[in-house]
């Protein structure tokens, strides 16, 4: 089976903060595989999903994401393949505060000609996601995103990651602001729509219950080492 992500010998530092280190001998996910990662707080799932973006680069080690070593590639190109290929789930959302939902989904495709391309109506696939993630459409259309409540935002994140059937999608928490039945309604949508576009999904939650959906769980402490020195 073909490896859509690929970590080997990895090592990473935040830029002048030498108390914390992530270390990653090895890491394969199979392309279509829904990965469950749990870990506790502060141990680096979170940097682990940005190297895996792109959006960070290891110290040492290698990165390689749909068969691309992200190393070689120039960061334009690195942001370029992350717009294309990867659906992101940022824990703190990253939406613009001042357009509205529909304007920051679509921005998304801008950026990923190939994503706008498996489209018809593009408008119209936004909205077919937010309302199958229980959001109203006027909301959508008119709202500026600072109105919206944090679930509320939450879900307009996912609709962006999940416009245009990206091959990997990375979800960062994106459950931790939604009540129960908002919780399963998400996990559904997000398992259909990685079913349909045969894509790879890697999902952080602290939430060990939400588990069951997904063909293999990972505890990020049996993966990866993490080193936490006082400063
Ligand atoms: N942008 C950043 N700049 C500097 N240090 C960072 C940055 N992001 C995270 N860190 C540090 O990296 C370490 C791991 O953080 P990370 O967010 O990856 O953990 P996590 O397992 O995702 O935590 P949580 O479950 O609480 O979200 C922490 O010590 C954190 O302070």
């Amino acid at each position: 089976m073909k490896a859509a992500i690929e970590l080997k010998d990895v090592a990473f530092t935040w830029q002048g903060r030498t108390q914390f280190t992530l270390s990653v001998p090895n890491l394969d996910v199979v392309e279509g595989e829904k990965l469950f990662l749990l870990g506790q707080s502060g141990t680096g799932k979170s940097t682990l999903l940005s190297l895996i973006c792109g959006i960070t680069q290891p110290q040492r080690g290698t990165v390689v994401v749909d068969g691309v070593d992200l190393a070689a590639l120039r960061p334009s190109a690195r942001d370029r393949l992350r717009a294309e290929r990867i659906g992101v789930i940022f824990q703190m959302f990253n939406l613009l505060p001042y357009a509205s939902p529909l304007e920051n989904i679509l921005l998304q495709l801008s950026f990923a000609p190939e994503r706008r391309k498996r489209l018809g109506n593009a408008q119209d696939e936004a909205l077919r996601l937010t309302a199958a993630l229980g959001l109203d459409d006027q909301l959508v259309l008119n709202a500026q995103t600072t109105e919206l409540s944090i679930g509320q935002q939450q879900r307009v994140a996912a609709a962006r990651a999940l416009i245009g059937r990206p091959q990997l999608i990375i979800a960062d928490e994106p459950t931790s602001a939604l009540d129960a039945n908002s919780q399963t309604a998400f996990l559904d949508l997000l398992m259909a729509q990685a079913e349909e576009a045969g894509a790879t999904l890697v999902m952080v939650s602290h939430d060990a219950r939400l588990a069951n959906s997904f063909d293999r769980t990972l505890d990020l402490a049996d993966i990866a080492s993490t080193k936490r020195r006082a400063s």
